[in-house]
């Protein structure tokens, strides 16, 4: 991963990663919530041989994205791999810094469901602008960015194993998953996510404007304000965004020493 130190990759240079693509994150949710939910998006459609819109539009991209070279990286996943095209232009190849098997590893099912069911109704309100290509093409955006988020744990995980492979190798022979996720998690560094993402919804999502606020200080707009409710990038983080790249670490991890 290029973002994140190529050949000297540390855990230090992939954090750093990680929390630029949280700006990707809060924007892309942000574009999103300025329509509201667009349910025929989501509903089969004849025209797409009863696939939804959302749905066609994921897989027409992803086809694009494929003859690009988008998913030669290991954390670009698909989230529709079968059939995908081969790319069309010559690719530099990155260091090979993961393990082979690491390709085998994706939770973009559980992105996808979280996504759909949970998330966007928790950041969108109920209503229908009509503009269904532009809603596809920003759900795509949104679901890309969060999965590429969540696969850069296969980086984080390899480092973490680089870093102390006494410590790992047992779990991984015994396939403990429970205390190789207890060996992974480091809450105080959650907790500063979770708190660093609700202050970027904060910020990012309010209106800039040239006059003065008065007895308003900059950045202190109330959160009925912002574009997306601070707290609902908190409990994105919490609940699903850090839970699954920890699922993708241990998935990695269990395939360290094939
Ligand atoms: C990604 C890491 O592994 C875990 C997952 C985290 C996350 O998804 O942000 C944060 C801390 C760790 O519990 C890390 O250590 O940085």
């Amino acid at each position: 991963m290029d973002a994140a130190g190529g050949e000297q990759l540390s855990l230090a240079a992939v954090r750093d990663a990680l929390v630029r693509l949280e700006d990707s994150v809060v924007f892309a949710l942000l574009e999103r919530a300025m329509h509201p939910r667009n349910a025929p998006a989501y509903a089969p459609a004849a025209a797409g041989e009863g696939r939804s819109l959302v749905e066609f539009f994921v897989r027409e991209a992803e086809a694009l994205n494929a003859k690009a070279g988008h998913y030669q990286k290991p954390e670009n996943v698909p989230f529709f791999a079968q059939d995908l095209p081969s790319p069309l232009f010559p690719t530099k190849s990155s260091p090979k810094v993961l393990h082979p098997l690491a390709s085998l590893v994706t939770v973009n099912d559980a992105i996808w469901k979280m996504y759909f069911n949970e998330l966007l109704p928790l950041f969108t309100v109920d209503g229908d602008d009509g503009s269904y290509a532009e809603t596809a093409a920003l759900d795509f955006a949104c679901l890309q960015v969060l999965s590429r988020r969540i696969h850069i744990g296969k980086y984080v995980a390899e480092v973490k194993f680089k870093d102390a492979p006494q410590d790992y190798s047992p779990l991984i022979q015994a396939k403990d998953s429970n205390s190789l996720m207890d060996l992974l998690t480091f809450k105080a560094v959650e907790e500063k996510v979770k708190k660093r993402v609700e202050k970027k919804a904060r910020t990012f999502g309010q209106d800039v404007t040239l006059e003065d606020n008065a007895g308003k200080q900059e950045g202190t707009s109330g959160d009925s304000e912002c574009k997306v409710d601070p707290t609902v990038l908190s409990k994105l983080y919490d609940q699903w965004v850090m839970p699954l790249t920890k699922d993708v670490e241990v998935e990695y991890l269990l395939r360290r020493l094939d």
